[in-house]
């Protein structure tokens, strides 16, 4: 009977996908197929996230506790919203004393971010952008952060030695980013793609930051060079 039942399902299954791939180009179908069967995708529509990279976040937090109840958190390169809905159920804890656990969550990306309750997006603007940096003075409680996430990536050109390094500069502008707004002792987890210039991100992170380690989440795609640099216990340089 089960066996029956699971027949229909994925007759069904196939059915919506023959549909869903009509008039699609080859690379399409195929990213199609990888999507509808990748679990992750399943559970972000079950649990309501906007998209799969949800779990890589929860997935780092469960295990390193990066976010606190009644942090202050900035989310660069948040569109469409997945890290900062974890963000926001991680900082707002529902403890004895609500307004002591009331974080504070601000993503920020170049494309539009739908509203979030809990959240303050800035939408079209550049993390890299100094006049950004500002906003952010005005939007965090005494202008600080105790975390700051990326899981910014460009555009990607299918060249992989020029994306690596696009996104090695766009860390890099996090270091700058966090000397501006993350206080002593908080932590900044960020990801890059592996290549030639890992080294030298992981160099500058480790004169700011007590420890740096890197992690490869399950939810990653095993076949995907993303990996994420944790950095805890920030330094602020003295200048
Ligand atoms: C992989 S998506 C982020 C997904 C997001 N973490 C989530 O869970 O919904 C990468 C995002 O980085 C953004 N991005 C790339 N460069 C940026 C920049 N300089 N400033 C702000 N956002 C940027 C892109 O627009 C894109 O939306």
């Amino acid at each position: 009977m089960w066996g029956v039942s699971l027949q229909r399902r994925c007759l069904h299954h196939s059915f919506c996908l023959m549909k869903k791939q009509k008039g699609k180009t080859p690379a399409e179908q195929r990213w199609l197929t990888r999507q509808l069967k990748d679990p992750y995708v399943k559970a972000s529509h079950a649990q309501n996230f906007r998209c799969r990279s949800a779990f890589k976040l929860l997935e780092i937090d469960d295990k390193f506790r990066v976010l606190q109840p009644g942090d202050s958190v900035v989310d660069c390169g948040a569109a469409p919203g997945a890290w900062s809905q974890v963000a926001v159920q991680r900082v707002n804890s529902a403890g004895t004393d609500p307004e002591l656990r009331r974080g504070t969550v601000v993503g920020i990306d170049l494309l539009n971010i739908p509203p979030l309750e809990g959240a303050h997006f800035l939408s079209s603007h550049d993390v890299t952008d100094p006049a950004t940096h500002a906003k952010l003075l005005e939007l965090l409680p005494n202008g600080q952060a105790h975390v700051i996430l990326s899981d910014m990536a460009p555009n990607a050109s299918g060249f992989r030695e020029m994306d690596h390094e696009k996104l090695i500069v766009m860390c890099l502008s996090l270091i700058d980013l966090a000397e501006r707004i993350l206080q002593p002792g908080g932590s900044l987890v960020c990801k890059y793609w592996d290549g030639i210039l890992v080294q030298k991100l992981q160099g500058k992170l480790s004169s700011v930051f007590g420890s740096v380690r890197t992690l490869k989440p399950n939810a990653s795609r095993k076949d995907s060079s993303e990996r994420y640099f944790l950095a805890r216990m920030y330094r602020k340089p003295v200048r």
